[in-house]
């Protein structure tokens, strides 16, 4: 461990060799490990992640870096809210009790960019040299129309942080549902025994208890009314859309249902706050290509059983860019928990 690193409860891992000597016990114990993946900021959105692996697992490992690959030159790398203490902190008042005993989290990666990176890295993928993961054909759709790249980087990220955590169980939030989706194909293409694909968890999308909006580091950026009156204009928007699809009316006309409390929104603040949808659109949870119009519920059931629609879009309140998604159907059909 390094000098370098905060004080912790926790044990901290900042090299993949350190970390595989703690996991190595772990094997000979034949100890489960569960791992939650992110880039920090932590809310209860991960919080969520963490509790689902604290009670199915012997071990809990977290991560956070922010990954310099998966943000355009163009993002907010520069600016992502980095706040290491604090998330340490919150992580020691975590536990959860299972039969066995209280579980707390076991161990936190903390990895430096040029240990994720040992070749380098630079944003720019037209300069980057070194090993890439791409899921092609799946990349490019939803997040990847705005983020052409993004998927690109979260998939290389994944595979090395994958390979250098070893998890048995991996969890991800359905805020993210492209990334958890395109990420479980990946397992199973990859061959990857650690986690096996059905060893990938996707946990629901944590709310604000008043406002129901998605939770997300991101939300740091938002002024306090921002964050109570704007954003949570998306999710009613989803909502909208939903209610339009159940009651059996054609996607386009659920879109413009969803479209139009984003546009009502907008009326309502006027020039005080620079609103902009960026889209709203479903797609299909296996392929993610666009669902074609006409269709309606009913007509959707009737050819593909079972199978439900992501209805999910993308806002920008100012600089800040916000997603979410609501799935049509049985969501457990595609792996989200209970
Ligand atoms: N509200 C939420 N509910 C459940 N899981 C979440 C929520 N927000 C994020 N997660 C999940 O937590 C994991 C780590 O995400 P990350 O650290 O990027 O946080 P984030 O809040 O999604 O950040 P950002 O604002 O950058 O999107 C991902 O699997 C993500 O889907
Ligand atoms: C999965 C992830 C940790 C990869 O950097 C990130 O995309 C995130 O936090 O959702
Ligand atoms: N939660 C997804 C990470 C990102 O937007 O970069």
């Amino acid at each position: 461990m390094s000098s370098a690193l905060p004080p912790s409860s926790i044990p901290l891992f900042d090299t993949v060799a350190s970390y595989r000597e703690w996991r190595r016990k772990a094997f000979d114990e034949k100890k489960t490990v569960g791992y939650v993946p992110t880039m920090g900021a932590l809310h209860e959105g991960h919080l969520s992640l963490v509790r689902r692996s604290l009670a199915e697992n012997d071990l809990t490992v977290l991560s956070i870096f922010v990954n310099p690959a998966q943000f355009a030159p163009h993002e907010d790398l520069a600016t992502y809210p980095r706040t290491l203490p604090r998330d340490l902190e919150l992580l020691s008042q975590m536990s959860v009790t299972v039969p066995e005993g209280v579980r707390t989290p076991a161990a936190v990666f903390v990895p430096t960019v040029s240990e994720m990176y040992p070749s380098g890295i630079t944003q720019n993928t037209q300069e980057q040299k070194g090993t890439f993961v791409e899921v092609k054909g799946y990349s490019h759709q939803m997040e990847g129309r705005t983020r052409p790249t993004f998927f690109r980087g979260v998939a290389t990220v994944v595979t090395k942080l994958f390979n250098a955590i070893e998890p048995t169980r991996a969890y991800f939030g359905q805020k993210d549902i492209q990334q958890a989706l395109l990420l479980r194909r990946m397992t199973r293409d990859l061959l990857l025994s650690h986690p096996e694909p059905q060893n990938l968890f996707i946990v629901p999308t944590a709310r604000d208890p008043n406002t129901s909006l998605a939770l997300s580091s991101r939300n740091a950026y938002l002024t306090s009314y921002e964050r109570d009156n704007v954003a949570p204009a998306l999710y009613a928007a989803l909502q909208a859309g939903k209610a339009a699809w159940e009651g059996n009316v054609t996607k386009a006309e659920c879109i413009e249902h969803a479209q139009a409390v984003i546009e009502n929104k907008k009326r309502e603040l006027g020039d005080s706050v620079d609103l902009r949808l960026d889209y709203i659109e479903m797609n299909d949870p296996e392929s993610f290509d666009v669902v074609q119009d006409p269709v309606t519920r009913r007509q959707w059931e009737g050819t593909v059983a079972g199978k439900p629609v992501i209805l999910s879009g993308a806002m920008w309140v100012g600089k800040t860019r916000l997603i979410d998604n609501v799935i049509l159907g049985a969501q457990h059909t595609i792996g989200i928990v209970e």
